[in-house]
């Protein structure tokens, strides 16, 4: 019997372990270009390890997931970060898990906001976008380079999400 993921908001503290969230944090305003721009600065850290390591900026355009979702497996990228930012302004999900002795633990699940992004630290357990209501465009900033860039878990009994 597929166990039932709660759902909780995204929140800087409560995601803490996994990475960052990408928002418009008060505590890290500031203004420049004269006054007319407000700079959110250093939200997040991108890293980029190993053989010809680069930093790239890409567009994902999620299809919407159905649910309830199965969360079947997870995934981690041993060589660099991953960040997702809503580009449509859409709510979406992000699941994410400790690791537990090399495989994810259960996997905890956040409600994003429509201008909440999230950055995957470099091996953190998650699960590949999920895109929610209708297709949706993420700027994505994550790791290119030599190796092998994903490692996948695949649980033995899926977890599943309700309708959100
Ligand atoms: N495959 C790919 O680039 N996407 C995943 O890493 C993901 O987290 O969506
Ligand atoms: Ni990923």
């Amino acid at each position: 019997m597929a166990e039932k993921l709660t759902i909780q908001p995204l929140t800087k503290e409560a995601f803490a372990p996994f990475g960052s969230v990408i928002e418009t944090d008060p505590a890290a305003m500031r203004y420049i270009n004269g006054g007319t721009t407000e700079r959110y600065n250093a939200l997040a850290v991108a890293e980029a390890v190993g053989e010809d390591a680069k930093v790239i900026i890409n567009i994902f355009r999620g299809s919407p997931r159905s649910f309830p979702y199965a969360v079947g497996m997870m995934e981690r990228h041993p060589f660099g970060s991953q960040s997702f930012s809503p580009i449509d302004n859409r709510p979406w999900l992000v699941v994410v898990a400790q690791d537990e002795g090399g495989k994810p633990g259960r996997p905890q699940v956040f409600l994003a906001g429509g201008r909440q992004g999230v950055n995957y630290g470099r091996n953190v357990w998650h699960h590949p976008l999920i895109a929610m209501g209708a297709v949706s465009d993420f700027l994505v900033v994550d790791r290119l380079g030599g190796g092998n860039n994903v490692i996948e878990h695949f649980f033995d009994t899926p977890f599943v999400i309700e309708q959100p």
